[in-house]
């Protein structure tokens, strides 16, 4: 049997003066970004994971976008596809702390120190994902004071309705009784719950059929939410299986500033109804 050609075959195989895979999607770019700081074997590990985890966040971003600009044009319909994405690359991120756990705390702390006080606390990514979907605390932009293009653009998400907002008021403009003082909220204060509004989505829970638009739409953040969250546990978990109870290098307490944020509720009637109806 003689060896397989693919050039016979036709596949192209001179790219001197056309574009090939490496060139379009950069992948020089991307690989040449590791810079390993410590002579550690888990450093790679380490920075990979924390860079593909950034590429699925601008995924994330980017569908977040445009979910809440149908939502906010009254194509509800269009976001369901987008929010259904951004729930899959939820799980994509939580099955990928399968491969960080293990790495041990004996192998952490082989380049631990070479990290300095950097953290993932100061992710602007993950800070503006917390904003669009209406976890807006104000003190999360310090970290970001130094750099003022990043600053603009958490300020700018500030500025705007988030994804909850933008629900709430295409329920209004669908005819549910979404009380005023929401649609009117100072935007870059954190959501409170709001037994209006939770009252709103009862009636849609109670009647499904009749608001299967408004239904759908609670689902998926529901959903969305479900997937968060299911994050904020793994990483908290990874965090006290490698560093136990050590100050984080971003400086906070670590495992205990991690597990109040796990108390976070970023759409709070969605979840209070279920024990009200
Ligand atoms: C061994 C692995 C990891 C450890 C020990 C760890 C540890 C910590 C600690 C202690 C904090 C609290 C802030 C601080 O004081 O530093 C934190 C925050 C954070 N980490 Fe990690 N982390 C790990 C992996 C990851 C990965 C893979 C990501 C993915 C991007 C990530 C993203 C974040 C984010 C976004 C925050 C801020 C969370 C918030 O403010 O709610 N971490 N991490
Ligand atoms: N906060 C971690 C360090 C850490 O995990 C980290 C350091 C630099 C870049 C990203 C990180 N990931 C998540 O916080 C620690 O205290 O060990």
């Amino acid at each position: 049997m003689t060896t397989y050609d693919p050039a016979k075959d036709g596949a192209q195989m001179s790219f001197d003066g056309r574009m090939s895979y490496g060139d379009y999607l950069q992948i020089d770019r991307i690989l040449s970004s590791q810079r390993l700081l410590t002579g550690a074997h888990d450093e790679m590990l380490f920075i990979i994971q924390h860079q593909t985890s950034e590429l699925w966040m601008m995924l994330a971003l980017h569908e977040l976008d445009a979910a809440r600009r149908a939502v906010a044009e009254d194509r509800a319909r269009e976001a369901f596809k987008m929010l259904a994405r951004i729930s899959r690359i939820f799980e994509q991120l939580n099955n990928a702390w399968d491969v960080l756990r293990t790495m041990t705390p004996a192998d952490y702390t082989t380049f631990r120190e070479g990290l300095g006080q950097s953290s993932g606390f100061q992710s602007w990514q993950y800070r503006l994902i917390e904003y669009a979907v209406g976890n807006r605390n104000l003190a999360m932009l310090k970290p970001h004071a130094h750099r003022a293009d990043l600053t603009a653009k958490l300020e700018a998400e500030l500025a705007r309705p988030s994804l909850y907002d933008e629900a709430l008021r295409h329920l209004a403009r669908a005819g549910l009784p979404v009380p005023q003082e929401v649609l009117t909220r100072d935007l870059r204060q954190p959501w409170v719950a709001h037994e209006g509004v939770q009252a709103v989505w009862e009636m849609v829970y109670r009647e499904p059929l009749k608001y299967w638009e408004a239904y759908e739409l609670a689902e998926k953040l529901v959903d969305f939410e479900d997937y968060f969250r299911r994050w904020r546990f793994n990483h908290v978990t990874t965090v006290e299986r490698v560093i136990g109870f050590k100050r984080g290098t971003g400086g906070t307490s670590g495992v205990n500033y991690l597990r109040r944020m796990l108390e976070v509720e970023l759409f709070p009637e969605l979840w209070h109804l279920r024990t009200t109806l």
